[in-house]
């Protein structure tokens, strides 16, 4: 299913959670969705589940938009880092629910996963430790089939044993049949390697989409005096740059072949120091 975000702006009293967000999610994939803390990825999330409206601008999932959308609720997924499920429901209830309201719910694959995390289908929520209760939303998103499942840090109290499964889950589900995927995380070196397409948001603004590939492949490090460094960045797309005693780095796409014939020092960036770098606050904000 086509997303796409429009101007997307959404204010709470004095808080701008989202600033003109714009931005298209083209195909089914692997989405990463980063930024620190009040960045405005749940924000976003929200919108697109069709939970809250945005105060202007626009997502339109297929063309259409999800608040209050019958058709597209059932096309989407949503887990949150915690509450999803009423405290009183069994998890064999939770269950249930969730199979009927999912048109492609996979039951082999929830019970499946209800056996792998040691659940139990008589437990009621309210039971469930902190980790169980991440293992229960893990259970319905992936096993929702959901075109859209959306992700956000959905892992907290789990191990890193069961963190790690849930990973490998999800990447073969996903293999066996594409769906779009979007993640949110603060374990981002954990992940990374899973994102086909990586959206970083800065205090409400997006300041990067690329695909994982061409950040591997092209995105490079040079620093060097600001003259030269300058003189490289000229008409080249620039990720970043920072100066420090005279001595600027910048983060660009490009070769480093063409850096070196400038007499810049280059080097490769990894994918999580990019995404840590992209979404430190600047100083003084
Ligand atoms: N219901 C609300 N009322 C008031 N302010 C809110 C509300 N929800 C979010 N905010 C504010 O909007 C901003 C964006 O929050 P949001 O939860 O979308 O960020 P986030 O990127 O998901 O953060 P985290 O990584 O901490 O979960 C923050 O400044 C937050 O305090």
């Amino acid at each position: 299913m086509k997303i796409e975000v429009k101007n997307l702006s959404k204010k709470y009293k004095d808080t701008i959670a989202l600033n003109n967000v714009t931005f298209t999610l083209d195909e089914p994939k692997i989405y990463g969705l980063l930024g620190r803390n009040g960045a405005g990825k749940t924000t976003f999330m929200d919108i697109l589940s069709g939970q809250i409206l945005p105060s202007s601008g626009e997502i339109l999932i297929d063309g259409e938009d999800p608040f209050d959308n019958q058709r597209l609720t059932e096309s989407i997924c949503l887990i949150k880092e915690g509450n999803n499920f009423k405290k009183d429901l069994k998890v064999k209830n939770v269950l249930k629910i969730y199979s009927y309201f999912y048109p492609n719910w996979d039951q082999e694959l929830a019970e499946d996963l209800i056996k792998e995390y040691n659940l139990s289908l008589n437990a009621k929520v309210k039971t469930l430790s902190k980790g169980m209760e991440s293992a229960l939303g893990i259970t319905v998103g992936l096993a929702s089939k959901a075109p859209i499942t959306v992700f956000d840090e959905p892992y907290i109290g789990l191990d890193a044993p069961s963190r790690k499964r849930f990973y490998e889950i999800m990447l073969e589900e996903y293999q066996e049949e594409k769906r779009t995927i979007i993640f949110s995380t603060h374990l981002i070196d954990e992940v990374s390697l899973l994102f086909e397409e990586v959206l970083i948001l800065r205090e409400g603004s997006l300041v990067l989409q690329e695909e994982s590939e061409t950040l591997r492949d092209n995105a490079i490090s040079v620093s060097g005096s600001i003259e030269k460094v300058e003189g490289f960045l000229a008409g080249k797309e620039v990720i970043e740059r920072k100066q420090l005693a005279g001595v600027m780095t910048a983060y660009v796409y490009g070769t480093t072949a063409d850096a070196k014939v400038h007499g810049l020092e280059v080097e490769g960036i990894p994918i999580q120091e990019l995404m840590i770098y992209l979404t430190e606050r600047k100083k003084g904000a």
